[in-house]
């Protein structure tokens, strides 16, 4: 059965409002950094101290997760005393649902009081440097979905969020960039952390080779099912955006290949980084700097 269809674009504002209230009335602190957890990586929501745990299926408007490794869980809490809402999965175009939909959560975030929002995801390995187990910054995307006009913000703008035609060429904050280069060589995470281009498709199937080789001449590093669409919403209403790829696995370049790509690799290799990833996260979020303490 396919996931219930989307509200009509004009109403999404009153249904994100609904739902960041429906939260809010319900918890005593409020989130200034947002998390979204990829593939065999919700792991992270469970390093928050003092959670309050939402089931995605209790929430209002809310989509379902319908993916192995992605929980269905909105976790609330404090990393390292900064107040952050975790998303342990989240919801993906080739769910069925429609991209407006995918990003109510985003959105929720945003009328909820979240200034940061830090996106993780799972990604196959273009970059012939990568090796699986490295973690990518990334500093920028190509979204192919949106070639294709598949863009959350299409349809009538909701002016209330932001701006009809948003900058992209900032999206992803160049300070966090750079703070997180920082946190890696504090950590001692230098020899994986690498910076480069997240290209999105719409998946379920993963690339074919030629798909792979002709991502990788576009100037992609590593390619998902993911994100993309998260960002362009999160930066529409101006929060601040730092998002990085788990290469979970390498894309097959060569037909000579024995390798193929599967989601119980993308799984295990998230399993591998976790704790070192948690660590990461904890710490980067704990120098963000906010200027309230997420109490208001
Ligand atoms: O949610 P992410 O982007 O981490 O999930 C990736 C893309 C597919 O959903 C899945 C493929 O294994 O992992
Ligand atoms: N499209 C795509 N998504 C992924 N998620 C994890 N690995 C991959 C991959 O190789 N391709």
């Amino acid at each position: 059965m396919l996931p219930e269809s989307n509200a009509a674009p004009g109403y999404m504002y009153d249904e994100c409002k609904a739902t960041a209230d429906w939260l809010l009335s319900q918890l005593s602190m409020r989130p200034l950094v947002g998390i979204v957890c990829g593939s065999g990586l919700g792991g992270l929501a469970d390093s928050l101290k003092n959670q309050v745990v939402f089931k995605y299926s209790d929430i209002p408007n809310f989509p379902k997760s319908t993916v192995h490794g992605h929980a269905g869980r909105l976790v609330f809490g404090t990393l390292k005393g900064t107040s952050c809402v975790c998303m342990q999965g989240r919801f993906h175009l080739y769910e069925g649902y429609p991209v407006q939909k995918i990003t109510l959560p985003i959105r929720v975030f945003n009328l909820m009081g979240v200034e940061t929002v830090i996106l993780t995801n799972a990604a196959g390995g273009l970059n012939q440097d990568y090796r699986v187990g490295d973690v990518m910054i990334i500093k920028d995307h190509i979204n192919m979905p949106g070639f294709a006009g598949i863009n959350p913000l299409a349809g009538p703008n909701e002016d209330r969020f932001g701006v009809r035609f948003p900058c992209m060429s900032d999206a992803y904050n160049r300070k966090l960039v750079r703070l997180a280069h920082e946190v890696g060589a504090e950590l001692g995470f230098d020899e994986f952390l690498r910076e480069g281009v997240y290209c999105m498709l719409g998946g379920p199937s993963f690339e074919t080779i030629a798909e792979c080789r002709m991502l990788n001449k576009l100037g992609a590093d590593a390619v998902g099912m993911s994100t993309v669409h998260e960002v362009i919403v999160a930066r529409h209403c101006g929060m601040r955006v730092f998002a990085m790829s788990l290469i979970s696995n390498r894309s097959v370049m060569d037909y000579e290949s024995e390798e193929r790509a599967n989601h119980e690799e993308v799984l295990q290799t998230g399993d591998d980084r976790a704790k070192q990833l948690e660590v990461f996260v904890a710490t980067f979020v704990s120098r963000l700097g906010h200027a309230s303490n997420g109490t208001h």
